[in-house]
């Protein structure tokens, strides 16, 4: 019996335990599941808490938190990839040993995705450093690539690691993920904490799997009404950005809620989730619910147990935005707060669209960029770049039908319009990458681009100028040759 577990002796062990100290995870849960005294024996009161708050009071053996509190986090999942894992895998060989094991074999997840189709030896030479670690720690997840000629031949790698980390069963309700890049974010699409964190942390991790956190406070996002067809869930991300601006969710987390959020799909989720860390978000949330649970059906075989913010719960602010008046949107160079409506900017001229990356290159984002093309009849007019996130995203352009074309795949549109062949699954030049790098911004060239920043110099060029977009507005874009509205096809 749970109840059996809150003798005295066992809640101040939990209070005085040392971070080191493994408590079984089940007993843990049993004993924050366990009814509360009432207030009047006990003199405590429970205060609400929102779900990220919960999140991380699980994962720190703790009945309360309260934004500010510093805690001792267990990890449930670690990801580094080829930027900078071997950086955090030396940090946690300097501290822990040369012959240290990492703490749990079957929780870190090592996703090369970064810089991958390039000669440059030094970040050849990253892949090679995951792929010895993994090898001689016996890590389970390890997303290889071999064979740089032609990706298919490497049937363990997958791409973006945000996108391969959902796909591959490894984001869970309630559980707690961090990772090594800033878009880690993303993950929070299912109703857990995930958090981007520094190299010297993710060597901690590695070695302990705990980490120290400070809570963060919770701003919430309430989308209410239809979602327009010729919305995109970063339609609405670029527009909370525009209103708070890069800074505005600075350590704290983003909660989003409403009717419209409950209507996306957990790829669109995880486009809202993604870019959370261009307002300076520690993390992005959406409660997990039916929608969520069928997207993990065979994904996962570990039980999971998602936790929802409290009717009381105190949010530090509420946003609520009425979804159904909102129009297409843009962030102008060079910054993903400056937002313009698409149909302010449609005298800018462009010299090519890409479309791609944790934010833009999933399989619904080329499928909305394939409609758009599909509704116009139209050629594109200036190239136009395609990099699916990941292998699986790859192989849905060449076998899934795009509604309403009769049976045709993305593939086939993209080349009737006249768009380049999709390319190897990588982050390819969202953020530049070396000098050969497949669509990187070599020359001071006007892009439209599904990904995530705008920042000077971000894909390739100093000069060159970002107008991030939805795939809609990327596609409409490409088809004139100016930022174009995609209600002038849609
Ligand atoms: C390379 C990595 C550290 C970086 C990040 O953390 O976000 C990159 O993925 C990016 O998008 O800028």
């Amino acid at each position: 019996m749970a109840s059996s577990l809150l003798s005295p002796s066992f809640t101040s062990f939990l209070r005085t335990k040392r971070c080191f100290k493994a408590v079984p995870r089940k007993i843990i849960r049993c004993a924050i599941a366990a009814p509360q005294r009432q207030p009047s024996t006990t003199g405590s009161v429970r205060t609400a808490m929102t779900m990220t708050e919960k999140i991380l009071a699980r994962a720190s053996e703790k009945a309360q938190l309260t934004p500010g509190d510093n805690v001792w986090v267990n990890v449930d999942i670690l990801m580094t990839h080829d930027v900078c894992g071997p950086g955090s895998i030396g940090i946690f060989k300097r501290e822990f040993g040369e012959d240290a094991k990492v703490w749990d074999r079957e929780k870190l997840v090592i996703i090369p995705d970064h810089y991958i189709f390039t000669s440059d030896e030094r970040a050849n030479r990253n892949v090679d450093i995951l792929r010895d670690f993994c090898h001689e720690q016996n890590i389970k997840y390890f997303y290889d690539i071999k064979d740089l000629s032609n990706f298919k031949v490497n049937p363990d790698y997958k791409g973006v690691c945000h996108v391969a980390l959902a796909q591959e069963g490894h984001c869970r309700p309630g559980e707690v993920l961090l990772g090594t890049d800033s878009h880690t974010c993303t993950a929070g699409a299912f109703g857990q904490f995930a958090t981007g964190i520094g190299n010297t942390d993710a060597g901690f991790v590695l070695g302990t799997g705990k980490l120290l956190l400070k809570v963060p406070p919770t701003l919430r996002f309430v989308m209410d009404g239809e979602m327009p067809d010729y919305l995109l869930s970063k339609d609405l991300i670029l527009q909370i950005i525009g209103e708070i601006t890069v800074a505005g969710a600075t350590y704290k987390s983003m909660e989003f809620v409403g009717t419209t959020v409950e209507s996306l799909t957990m790829e669109e989720r995880m486009t809202l989730c993604n870019m959370v860390v261009e307002a300076g978000g520690k993390n992005g949330v959406v409660p997990a619910d039916s929608t969520t649970f069928k997207y993990l059906e065979g994904k996962t075989s570990l039980p999971y147990e998602p936790v929802y913010s409290d009717d009381q719960a105190r949010f530090l602010a509420e946003y609520r935005f009425d979804v159904s008046k909102l129009e297409p949107v843009v962030a102008k160079p060079h910054s993903p707060d400056n937002r313009a409506l698409a149909r302010e900017c449609k005298d800018v001229k462009i010299d090519r669209v890409y479309i791609g990356s944790c934010t833009g290159g999933k399989t619904e984002d080329f499928m909305a960029a394939a409609k758009v093309f599909l509704a116009s009849g139209k050629q594109v007019k200036v190239p136009t770049f395609l990099v699916p996130a990941t292998q699986k995203v790859w192989m849905d352009l060449y076998s899934l039908p795009v509604p309403g074309s009769g049976g045709k795949t993305c593939s086939q549109i993209f080349e009737e319009v006249g768009c380049d062949t999709p390319a190897s699954p990588s982050c390819g030049a969202c953020l530049g990458g070396p000098k050969d790098t497949y669509a990187r911004m070599n020359e001071p060239k006007v892009c439209v681009s599904t990904t995530n920043r705008n920042f000077p110099g971000r894909m390739g060029h100093k000069e060159g100028q970002i107008y991030l977009a939805s795939p809609y507005t990327a596609a409409a874009s490409a088809l004139t040759g100016y930022v174009t509205d995609p209600r002038e096809f849609l």
